[in-house]
């Protein structure tokens, strides 16, 4: 039987408001085996972002787990503490947001983010750190990475940068990679181009993605299985083709009759 490296168990998170308590996840469980790409689709404010955060250890001080566990292998990660938290984020599981020029500190090359990332996490020297980062980048698809490490983030396109991140994070090989929306920021060619780079590497390091999207066309070309959510609640789960023949429930086939979705040819 596979095996599940990441499970998410009746979880349930609440955000304080001034009008009192609000729900915004409400009873979500998945798995995610190794090497497996799930997809969450659902409209804008159904949780899926918090879902993210919430896996990551990183949901805002005002929200809160009412109750569920997460575990990556064996080790519950709601019961870890922060400085076990913070190396296993990175290292077990990485993320990659929407907008990569925030996950960026201006003042610093991109070749010290990759190669810092990698010395935080691995025993490497120095050579070895500037190495593994220039193949790293050379396999995302940047042209030149030697030359590119000497730039700053505000040098480069928003589709480079997403591809630094994406290097940065398949670099600590993970187990779980959380992608969120991300390729939403660039353009269609550029979006498939690096859709199938960051498919090729999770299937070469056997990562698993949760892969979030609002585009249905994005999840298609994809994800192995998806996951609809709707105002905090998973209404449906599939394998992806089973999913766009016979949606079952009313709101994914609203998603997939409104879908304009990007063309991925
Ligand atoms: N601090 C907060 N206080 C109150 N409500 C919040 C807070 N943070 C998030 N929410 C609400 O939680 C809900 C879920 O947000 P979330 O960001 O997870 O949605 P999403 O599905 O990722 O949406 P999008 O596709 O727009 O990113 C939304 O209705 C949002 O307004």
């Amino acid at each position: 039987m596979d095996k599940h490296i990441l499970r998410v168990d009746h979880l349930h998170i609440s955000v304080s408001t001034p009008q009192g308590k609000k729900k915004i996840v409400n009873d979500v469980s998945f798995d995610l085996k190794k090497g497996e790409i799930l997809g969450l689709v659902g409209a804008s404010g159904s949780g899926k972002t918090m879902t993210c955060l919430a896996i990551m250890g990183l949901l805002q001080e005002s929200a809160f787990i009412e109750h569920g566990a997460i575990h990556l292998e064996s080790q519950n990660l709601l019961k870890l503490q922060a400085s076990r938290m913070r190396s296993v984020r990175g290292k077990e599981i990485a993320v990659i947001m929407q907008n990569p020029m925030s996950a960026f500190n201006p003042t610093i090359t991109i070749g010290h983010h990759v190669i810092e990332t990698l010395r935080t996490h691995r025993p490497f020297s120095r050579k070895e750190a500037r190495e593994l980062a220039a193949t790293y980048l050379a396999r995302t698809g940047l042209p030149h990475p030697d030359q590119l490490m000497g730039q700053y983030p505000f040098q480069l396109s928003g589709g480079m940068l997403q591809r630094v991140m994406i290097a940065i994070a398949m670099s600590l090989q993970p187990a779980v990679l959380i992608a969120d929306e991300p390729t939403t920021a660039l353009d269609t060619t550029h979006q498939v181009q690096l859709l199938e780079q960051m498919h090729r590497l999770c299937e070469e390091q056997e990562t698993a993605m949760l892969l979030v999207s609002h585009d249905l066309g994005v999840i298609a070309y994809m994800a192995d299985e998806v996951m609809v959510m709707n105002q905090g609640s998973i209404v449906e789960k599939a394998p992806v083709a089973e999913l766009f023949d016979r949606p079952q429930h009313p709101y994914t086939r609203m998603l997939l009759q409104a879908r304009p979705g990007i063309q991925l040819v």
